[in-house]
C-alpha cells in the first residue's frame, strides 16, 4: 500500500466509548420503553461515538457523487452507452437527477465531481479532478495504474477533508460510471471469495446474455490480472473504477474527520469493502442506507456486517439511498436533544 494511505489510514481513531455510553444512558431516560426506537436508538449511539458528542446537530450534510467511465463497456456489460454517464454528470448539475430531488428534500448539497469521465467536462459547479478518461478494459489488464489508483483515493480523502473544514457533518456516498456494476462484482469476487457468476446482478438493466458477458469479463480480468485477494489496493487498481477508487478515499477520508458515512447502493458498498480491508478501523464510522436490489449487495453488506436500513427495491445509486436515510438520521438525533424524560415528564417507569 502507499505511503500516503498509511499516513490517511493512521488518522482514524476510535469510537469515542464515553459518548456512546452517554448517548445509551439519554436513550434510556427517555419517554420510551427502552430499545423501543429500534434501528434509531443503534444510529444515535453509532453517531455520538463517531462524532465524540452526544446528538450533535448534522445540519451541514453532502452527498458526493463520483462519476467516472469504464473501459469494460466494449464488453457489452451495460444495458446504457457509456454517453450517459457525462450526459448525466449535466444532469446532476442542473439539479435534475433523483438524487439531486431527494438531496433537497433532505436538505444535502450535492457535489459532483468528475474523477474519471471519458469526456470533457466544464461546469462552474463540478469538482474537475479527472485522473484520467475513463479506466481500461479490466477485462483485458489492469483498470488503472497503482500510480492513478493511489491519486483518486487521495482525490476523495481531500475532498472529505475540505469539506469538513467548511463544516460539513454528515457525507453519504453516490456514483455515476455506466458499466460500474462490473468492477465492483469483479471486486466483491475477489475480496469476498466470491465466484463472479454469485456476485454479477443486472445492473442498469442487462438480459441473462448480458449477465454473462459479465460474468465472462470478470472471470477473463481475474485471470490476467491475477489479483492478490489480501492486496485490496493490488485488487482495487486491477479491476476497480475510478469513481470506486474516489469513494475509497471518501471513505477513509471521513473516517478520518469523525464523520459518519451513509452508504448508497452496490458501487458504494464495493467501495466500502475495499476501505475496509485497507483499514479495519474506518468500520464503525459506515452506516449502510438501503438494500439494493442489485443481486450482490446482500452478499457484500454480510461481508462488512452492515445491516440496511431501508428496503425499497431501489437500484439506480447516485447516493438516493443515502440521501433518503437523510432525514431518519437526523431524527435519532432530534429523539435525544428533544425528548422529554421520565423524571421531567412525569411519567411512571413501573
Ligand atoms: O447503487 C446500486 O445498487 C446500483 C445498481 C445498479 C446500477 N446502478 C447504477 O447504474 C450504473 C451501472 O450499471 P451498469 O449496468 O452500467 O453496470 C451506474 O451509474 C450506477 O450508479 C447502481
Ligand atoms: C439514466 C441513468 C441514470 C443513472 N443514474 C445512475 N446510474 C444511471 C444509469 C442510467 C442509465
Amino acid at each position: 500500500m502507499p505511503r500516503s494511505l498509511i499516513t490517511l489510514i493512521d488518522r482514524i481513531g476510535a469510537p469515542d466509548a464515553e459518548a456512546m455510553a452517554a448517548a445509551e444512558r439519554r436513550l434510556d431516560q427517555l419517554t420510551k420503553p427502552p430499545g423501543s426506537l429500534g434501528r434509531l436508538e443503534r444510529l444515535a449511539v453509532q453517531i455520538a461515538g463517531i462524532t465524540g458528542e452526544v446528538a450533535p446537530s448534522l445540519d451541514n450534510k453532502a452527498i458526493v457523487v463520483m462519476a467516472g467511465d469504464h473501459g469494460v463497456c466494449e464488453e457489452g456489460v451495460s444495458a446504457f452507452p457509456a454517453a450517459v454517464t457525462p450526459q448525466m454528470v449535466l444532469n446532476f448539475l442542473a439539479g435534475g437527477a433523483a438524487v439531486n430531488v431527494m438531496a433537497r428534500q433532505a436538505g444535502a448539497e450535492v457535489v459532483c465531481v468528475d474523477i474519471g469521465v471519458n469526456a470533457e467536462l466544464e461546469h462552474p459547479r463540478l469538482v474537475s479532478r479527472k485522473v484520467r478518461r475513463g479506466t481500461a478494459n479490466l477485462a483485458k489488464g489492469p483498470a488503472m495504474t497503482l500510480e492513478e489508483a493511489e491519486q483518486a483515493v487521495l482525490i476523495g480523502a481531500e475532498l472529505a477533508a475540505e469539506l469538513a473544514a467548511r463544516g460539513v457533518r454528515l457525507i453519504g456516498t453516490g456514483e455515476m460510471g455506466i458499466g460500474n456494476t462490473t468492477p465492483s462484482a469483479a471486486l466483491l469476487a475477489v475480496l469476498g471469495g466470491v465466484s463472479p457468476a454469485e456476485a454479477v446482478g443486472r445492473g442498469t438493466g442487462v438480459d441473462d446474455a448480458g449477465m454473462a458477458r459479465k460474468v465472462s469479463a470478470i472471470g477473463r480480468g481475474i485471470a490476467v490480472n491475477e489479483p492478490d485477494p489480501n492486496d485490496p489496493f493490488g485488487t482495487l487498481a486491477k479491476l476497480g473504477g475510478l469513481e470506486i477508487a474516489g469513494l475509497v478515499g471518501v471513505i477513509l477520508g471521513a473516517a478520518a474527520q469523525r464523520c459518519p458515512v451513509v452508504l448508497d447502493g452496490f458501487i458504494s458498498t464495493a467501495a466500502a469493502l475495499v476501505a475496509v480491508k485497507l483499514a479495519p478501523a474506518c468500520k464503525p464510522y459506515l452506516i449502510a442506507s438501503h438494500l439494493s436490489e442489485e443481486r450482490g449487495h446482500a452478499r457484500l453488506l454480510r461481508e462488512l456486517g452492515l445491516e440496511p436500513a431501508l428496503q425499497l427495491g431501489m437500484r439506480l445509486g447516485e447516493g438516493t439511498g443515502a440521501a433518503l436515510l437523510f432525514p431518519i438520521i437526523d431524527a435519532s438525533g432530534r429523539v435525544l436533544r428533544e425528548m422529554a424524560t421520565f423524571e421531567s415528564a412525569g411519567v411512571s417507569r413501573e
